[in-house]
């Protein structure tokens, strides 16, 4: 679906998303206790970023996102959207999202779908060119997979050039070749400088296409950072090196204040450490240490540290 109106006005200067001290608390089902669907929440979003909001079932993402979007109202907080009030940002045409489902007529063909909106705009081939639909202008919507259904709300989504993209699970139920192509998609555009939010549980998506992700978890932020620094956060590096056997160096080693965990197979050791820049520095010149290997924790094992939940 795609929220428009106007031409969009670029603002500079002000951040794509701030987010302050944001609470959303659901009536309880039947009297039982209130849902704390988000409990303050900052969140900081420059221009240009590409941000995906990471969560198992229930953190909290899409009621997050309902908020930027103006869908649904905090009960505690500040919210602006490049600068504004949500409904303002989104008036100004600044703001687009692509929903799940919805919002697509199955009789029109994907050429129809686009005109009856591109007339506000005329950048109907343009963006049916970014959205990977130019060559199925002519095929109707029901005769669309559902990755190339996904693509033509994204090129919707596009028509008003918004400053700020926000996606919601685009690619639930998609196949693979479906996710890969929808996303190929998102990339380029993101390189060109929008800036774009994603909700996912897939930890891959947010692996490939952020350059940053915040971690959600039971409704508050529980890391934020690149992939790489959520990586390193939630379980430290993995620092393997060659190094003959002495006791007293591995004694040393082990008392180190950043060693996790510590294993050692002949002559290689494998040290789980929270600094591995202090630790490959004091190995490479204060013991005998070579063939020095950093490897990062897969994002799969720090989702389940920090959130307690399995990706799924
Ligand atoms: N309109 C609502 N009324 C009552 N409870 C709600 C409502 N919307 C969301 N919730 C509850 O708030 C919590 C957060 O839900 P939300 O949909 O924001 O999570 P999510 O991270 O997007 O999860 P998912 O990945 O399953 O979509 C959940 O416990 C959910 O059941």
């Amino acid at each position: 679906m795609t929220t428009t109106s106007g031409s969009t006005t670029r603002l500079t200067g002000t951040p794509a998303v701030h987010v302050s001290g944001l609470v959303k608390t659901f009536p309880a089902p039947r009297g039982g206790t209130p849902i704390e669907a988000v409990r303050g929440v900052d969140l900081h979003i420059e221009r240009g970023e590409v941000v995906a909001l990471l969560g198992p079932n229930g953190a909290g993402k899409t009621t997050l996102l309902d908020m930027v979007l103006g869908f649904t109202e905090p009960d505690a907080g500040t919210l602006a959207v490049l600068g504004d009030a949500p409904a303002e940002a989104i008036a100004r045409g600044g703001v687009s999202s692509v929903m799940q489902t919805g919002g697509l007529l199955p009789l029109l063909t994907v050429g129809e779908t686009l005109d009856m909106v591109a007339d506000l705009y005329g950048r109907r081939d343009a963006v049916a060119r970014r959205a990977g639909v130019a060559s199925l202008l002519r095929r109707r919507v029901s005769k669309c997979s559902g990755g190339e259904q996904q693509r033509l709300r994204f090129a919707l989504a596009l028509l008003p050039d918004p400053e700020l993209l926000l996606l919601d699970e685009p690619t639930t139920g998609l196949d693979v070749s479906g996710r890969r192509a929808f996303w190929d998609a998102i990339r380029a555009d993101a390189d060109s400088g929008r800036t774009i939010v994603f909700a996912t549980h897939y930890l891959a998506e947010a692996d490939d296409i952020a350059d940053r992700i915040v971690l959600l978890s039971g409704g508050r932020i529980v890391a934020d950072g690149t992939p790489a620094r959520i990586k390193g956060t939630a379980l430290g590096r993995v620092v393997r090196v060659t190094l003959p056997a002495d006791d007293s160096t591995d004694a040393a080693l082990r008392e180190r204040p950043d060693v996790t965990a510590w294993e050692r197979h002949g002559d290689v050791v494998e040290i789980r450490t929270s600094d591995s820049d202090a630790l490959a520095r004091h190995l490479l010149t204060h013991t005998g240490a070579r063939d020095l290997e950093v490897t990062s924790t897969a994002l799969d094992d720090a989702f389940v540290a920090l959130t307690g939940s399995d990706p799924s």
